[in-house]
């Protein structure tokens, strides 16, 4: 009889819910993000042997609301030093929920492997009722082993669809399917398997222009939300703050109040990039429209929320890109 060697994963532990412990069965939203280990949630699931050969290990132990550049660059480090590692089929990422989407895109930019990085998360503690970690992180092993998962990007798996890194967000903060795609998954797993739909129309990974082994900080972007009657202090704010982009998470097509125009004129006129995305979930901010952007030299964020319009600036700006570069990074990525 010949031994198949199953596929080797690593599961990167970060903390959140999927690490989280309630009081009772009954506590789905009351708890405690970040306390169970990485040996003991892959305990937890004893049919991931089936999938893969798979060790843990922990990185942080943080709610994901904690995460910081300084701990997103030191992930993403570790997993492309996994990534190059022979020995190393794929990789998941248990995360909390909270900033799950800004990692997954970090990683999805600076990861240049065509290896599966799979990130994963929960909405109820291992403790409660109807826990769903336990099938999310299978599911996101069963992903990591596929070799059909290569090469499309970083994937989040969760509530049993496989989502593009890029795309995905938390859209609901209480249900356990609080994760969707504005442009829909790639795929789904049921029992152990994968099914794919679609591929990424994006540049990602291996055909990233940026690689996290040359990246040691992230500049700090700030964003500043837009609502009726907006104070426009907040953009002086963010100017103190040493910010070297300011993300305008404007209301409908990324509009500015005209009251705020002058100020937004003046943050560009001091060197720092002005981005219009916006506060709408599923948001799409045309260029030029609603606002002159050719003429204001400010950049739009294309189809990415605020906070992952923040991401890719800060990633772009490692490197002190041009706004015309950083306007074509926004249609590529
Ligand atoms: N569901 C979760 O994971 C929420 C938690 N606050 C976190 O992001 O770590």
């Amino acid at each position: 009889q010949v031994a198949v060697t199953k596929p080797q994963v690593v599961v990167l532990a970060t903390g959140g819910t999927i690490a989280g412990a309630g009081a009772a069965a009954t506590n789905s939203a009351s708890y405690q993000a970040a306390k169970v280990p990485v040996d003991k949630l892959i305990a937890g699931v004893p049919e991931l042997a089936d999938v893969a050969q798979v060790r843990g290990e922990q990185v942080f132990q943080i709610a994901s609301e904690s995460f910081t550049n300084e701990k997103l660059v030191q992930l993403g480090k570790r997993v492309s030093q996994l990534v190059r590692d022979p020995a190393v089929n794929g990789i998941v990422i248990t995360h909390g929920t909270d900033t799950l989407e800004e990692t997954a895109f970090f990683l999805n930019l600076v990861i240049r492997s065509d290896k599966p990085v799979v990130v994963v998360g929960s909405m109820r503690p291992g403790t409660a009722m109807s826990a769903d970690g336990m099938l999310n992180l299978y599911n996101a092993v069963v992903v990591a082993a596929d070799p059909a998962s290569r090469g499309k990007g970083v994937l989040v798996a969760m509530s049993d669809e496989i989502h593009s890194g890029r795309d995905v967000a938390k859209r609901i903060n209480i249900k356990t399917s609080a994760f969707g795609s504005q442009w829909g998954p790639l795929g789904m797993s049921v029992e152990g398997k994968t099914f794919w739909f679609r591929l990424p129309a994006k540049r990602h990974t291996v055909n990233s222009e940026f690689d996290i082994e040359s990246i040691e900080t992230l500049p700090e972007v700030a964003i500043v939300y837009g609502y009726g009657n907006m104070t426009t202090e907040l953009y002086d704010a963010a100017l103190r703050s040493g910010a070297k982009a300011v993300v305008n998470a404007g209301t409908g097509n990324g509009s500015v109040p005209n009251y705020a125009v002058e100020k937004l004129k003046s943050v560009r006129a001091q060197g720092v990039q002005v981005i219009r995305s916006s506060r709408v979930a599923d948001g799409f901010v045309i260029r030029n429209a609603e606002q002159p952007d050719d003429k204001y030299d400010w950049v739009v964020a294309h189809d990415l929320n605020p906070q992952k319009a923040k991401i890719l600036a800060a990633v772009a700006l490692t490197r002190g890109v041009s706004s015309q570069d950083l306007q074509r990074i926004f249609w590529e990525y």
